[in-house]
């Protein structure tokens, strides 16, 4: 029996790299969706948002003078990227999902319409959510926090390159260690950066309760879902 009914997972667009240096590895993508279908059988509904860190960050073009809106844009499109290349690996794994954007490209996907997510999601359809919110300065993971909020979610899983939420990055720093549970207001007084501070926000004042786990670790979205201890649950 799954602890949960709706969840809204946040995917590492980094992580769909795998080894490769850029884009989308195959065989990575392939086990993304199947950790999906696993949790999709349980009779859980899934709302998806996928990064698009493997492809464009707004940040980087930022950085070598891009006009920053411009730039984000891109991340934005680079999303879109990743949430077809999703819905597709979806479609060959024998699964029905749905790309939603939040620009307009509708001769690509449709655009995002709530009450239209809603239905697919009581369809039992695996909905992604595409383009972020639609606006620069902003992150998948606050669009996460956004359309989960939006759908009613019961909880929003990030499923990302380390295995929790942790005393600072651990990419970082080999001393930091993880929290198996720590609350929306210590994080972010914390300033930690697993999350931008956006998305905790909006989290936190939804009480939309968030856990963080890697994506790497085979069987560990089943796990949570089941509502097994794995990873960092941020509360309120
Ligand atoms: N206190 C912390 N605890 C855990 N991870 C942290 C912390 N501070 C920073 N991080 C870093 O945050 C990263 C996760 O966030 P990030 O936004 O980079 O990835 P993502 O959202 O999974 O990827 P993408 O943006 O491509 O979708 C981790 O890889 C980790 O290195
Ligand atoms: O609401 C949003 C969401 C994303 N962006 C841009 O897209 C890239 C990729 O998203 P990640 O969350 O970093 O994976 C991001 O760096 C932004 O440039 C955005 O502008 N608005």
């Amino acid at each position: 029996m799954p602890a949960h009914k709706r969840i809204l997972l946040k995917l590492s667009g980094e992580a769909l790299m795998g080894d490769d240096a850029y884009g989308i590895n195959r065989a990575t993508i392939v086990r993304m969706v199947q950790e999906i279908q696993d949790v999709t059988r349980l009779g859980v509904e899934v709302a998806v948002v996928i990064g698009g860190g493997n492809i464009f960050r707004g940040v980087a073009g930022g950085s070598v003078g891009m006009d920053r809106a411009t730039a984000d844009y891109m991340g934005m499109l680079a999303t879109v990227m990743n949430s077809l290349a999703l819905a597709d690996t979806m479609r060959q794994e024998g699964m029905t999902a749905r790309v939603m954007s939040a620009i307009a490209i509708e001769q690509v996907v449709e655009p995002y319409v709530r009450p239209k997510a809603l239905q697919y999601l009581e369809e039992g359809k695996v909905v992604i959510f595409a383009a972020g919110t639609g606006n620069p300065f902003f992150t998948t993971d606050t669009a996460a926090a956004l359309r989960g909020a939006e759908v009613g979610a019961e909880i929003m899983l990030k499923a990302t390159k380390v295995d929790g939420v942790y005393t600072a990055d651990p990419k970082k720093d080999p001393t930091a260690t993880r929290y198996s549970r720590i609350s929306f207001d210590e994080a972010i007084s914390k300033n930690l950066q697993v999350l931008d501070a956006t998305a905790f926000a909006l989290c936190r004042d939804q009480k939309l309760p968030i856990r963080v786990f890697s994506i790497f670790k085979p069987g560990a979205l089943k796990r949570v879902v089941q509502g097994e201890d794995e990873g960092t649950l941020v509360h309120v």
